[in-house]
């Protein structure tokens, strides 16, 4: 069964379409890179998958539920703003975690928060931005999910911090999940990535193994996303 089976979805913000009839497959056991140009409909793609937003036509089937209860007990949804009060420290924020979701494992997410030397101290308005992101990653990873969406997860952190985080996902991946990440950092997440889906004015424009993809057009993903979106 696939993780991801979605059918001519379409989406309109007052009458404007985000999504128009967008069709598309994704196997569990990878990790996908969603990139696309702004406002190609990334976020909205993600936010219907995670069943926050409403008002779509089509059909979308996550871990074979439709979007709603039973699909959020078992996807694990990293939105792109901070959700997480600004009063709470780590331990409040994996406590909030722990009575939401079934399947958090709070071990593994004290084991994230120290991965990345996060200090237990300090609340989260009194920590930067990337150290936020790092938290909110830890939590977003911390759970035993079918599905991972993680929304931009590396935008606001330097060079050096992206790779931990990556790296930080990449070992608490479950091989057997599907988890799907979008950004614009390409040239950040290639290493990481097993297969990427190009978006454009929300439809697929263009869907493959990263692999096959490289060896198809001789380029980076990156230098074929410009290539693509530059004509
Ligand atoms: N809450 C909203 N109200 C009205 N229009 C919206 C809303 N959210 C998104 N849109 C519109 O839907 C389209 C897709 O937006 P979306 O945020 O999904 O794109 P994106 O690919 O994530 O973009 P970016 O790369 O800039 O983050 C855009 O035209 C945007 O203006």
């Amino acid at each position: 069964m696939n993780a991801i089976e979605i059918t001519g979805l379409s989406k309109a913000y007052r009458g404007r379409p985000a999504l128009r009839g967008l069709d598309l497959a994704l196997a569990p056991g990878q990790i996908v890179g969603l990139m696309g140009d702004n406002g190609s409909g990334k976020t909205t793609l993600l936010k219907i998958l995670a069943g926050v937003l409403a008002d779509w036509d089509g059909d979308v089937r996550v871990a074979g539920h439709i979007p709603g209860p039973e699909s959020k007990a078992v996807v694990s949804f990293l939105p792109d703003a901070s959700f997480l009060p600004d009063a709470h420290k780590p331990a409040d924020s994996i406590a909030q975690y722990a009575r939401f979701f079934a399947d958090f494992d709070q071990a593994k997410a004290r084991q994230m928060i120290d991965f990345f030397g996060l200090p237990w101290d300090r609340t989260l308005k009194e920590m930067s931005k990337g150290m936020r992101e790092k938290l909110q990653i830890s939590l977003a990873m911390s759970r035993r999910a079918k599905v991972y969406l993680l929304d931009e997860p590396i935008s606001g952190v330097d060079p050096a911090s992206r790779d931990v985080i990556l790296r930080g996902i990449l070992s608490n991946f479950d091989e057997d999940a599907l988890l799907l990440i979008s950004t614009h950092l390409i040239q950040d997440v290639e290493q990481i990535v097993d297969s990427v889906l190009f978006l454009r004015e929300g439809a697929v424009l263009l869907q493959g193994s990263a692999d096959d993809l490289r060896a198809e057009h001789g380029v980076s993903l990156d230098a074929l996303f410009r290539k693509v979106y530059a004509s």
